[in-house]
């Protein structure tokens, strides 16, 4: 059974795509940007598919928290970060809503084949946001509700929630592109951040294939 491989835009496809051999059974495809295109898209293929996945990487570019430009980063969990209601308490997630989850934790055996792969990977949990953090208030309470997150995207979570409804493994790999916090988008190292998912796509090809 193969692997998908989901980013958001075309950019991200084509980056992971000139890490993987000519021959790769990889499949990577464009779903679109945010966390209900990730999940609609991720479900549509993997239907589509028919049982053919055993896993599915969300993959791309991501706001570091706590990590440099340039690396890369493993999810632990996917947790949908801005899900839930906001309160004069504060915000109110919707597990305890009695709602669902707003975490989904990596399959364990995938997520060892990705470090084993990228031993200088950050491993963590990576924040999926409806609404990209623009401000150093945001950032701390982020930060205070979820300690041990090191990213930010805003797919991971739409992916994990499709993976686990069709039963196939999940994991999410970013390339940091940006610092989480106050807006500044000149600050934004994009072509730097999709080489750098190009090398890993590179230094995985070989592990994921088999
Ligand atoms: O400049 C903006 O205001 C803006 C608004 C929405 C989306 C974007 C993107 O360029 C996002 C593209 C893509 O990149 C991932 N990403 C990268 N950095 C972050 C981040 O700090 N927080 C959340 N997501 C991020 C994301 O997965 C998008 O697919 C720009």
């Amino acid at each position: 059974m193969g692997l998908l491989i989901v980013t958001a835009v075309a950019a991200e496809a084509e980056a992971v795509l000139k890490g993987l051999a000519p021959d790769s059974s990889i499949a990577v495809v464009p779903v679109g940007v945010g966390m209900a295109a990730a999940a609609a898209g991720t479900a549509k293929l993997l239907t589509l598919a028919d049982g053919r996945y055993r896993g599915v990487i969300s993959a791309g570019i991501g706001g570091g928290i706590g990590v440099p430009l340039g690396a890369t980063v493993l999810a632990a969990h996917a947790i949908a970060g801005d899900l839930g209601a906001d309160s004069a308490e504060g915000f109110i997630a919707l597990d305890e809503l009695g709602f669902g989850t707003t975490v989904y934790k990596a399959d364990q055996k995938l997520l060892t084949s990705l470090r084993e792969a990228l031993p200088e990977a950050v491993v963590g949990d990576v924040l999926t946001m409806n609404t990209v953090t623009g401000t150093a208030a945001r950032l701390a309470g982020l930060v205070e509700r979820y300690p041990a997150a090191v990213a930010e995207s805003m797919e991971g979570y739409g992916v994990a929630c499709a993976a686990a409804q069709a039963q196939v493994a999940f994991a999410e790999l970013r390339t940091i592109s940006n610092t989480v916090g106050p807006r500044d988008r000149d600050a934004w190292r994009i072509k730097d951040a999709l080489e750098a998912l190009t090398k890993a796509t590179q230094m995985l090809s070989t592990s994921l294939s088999s």
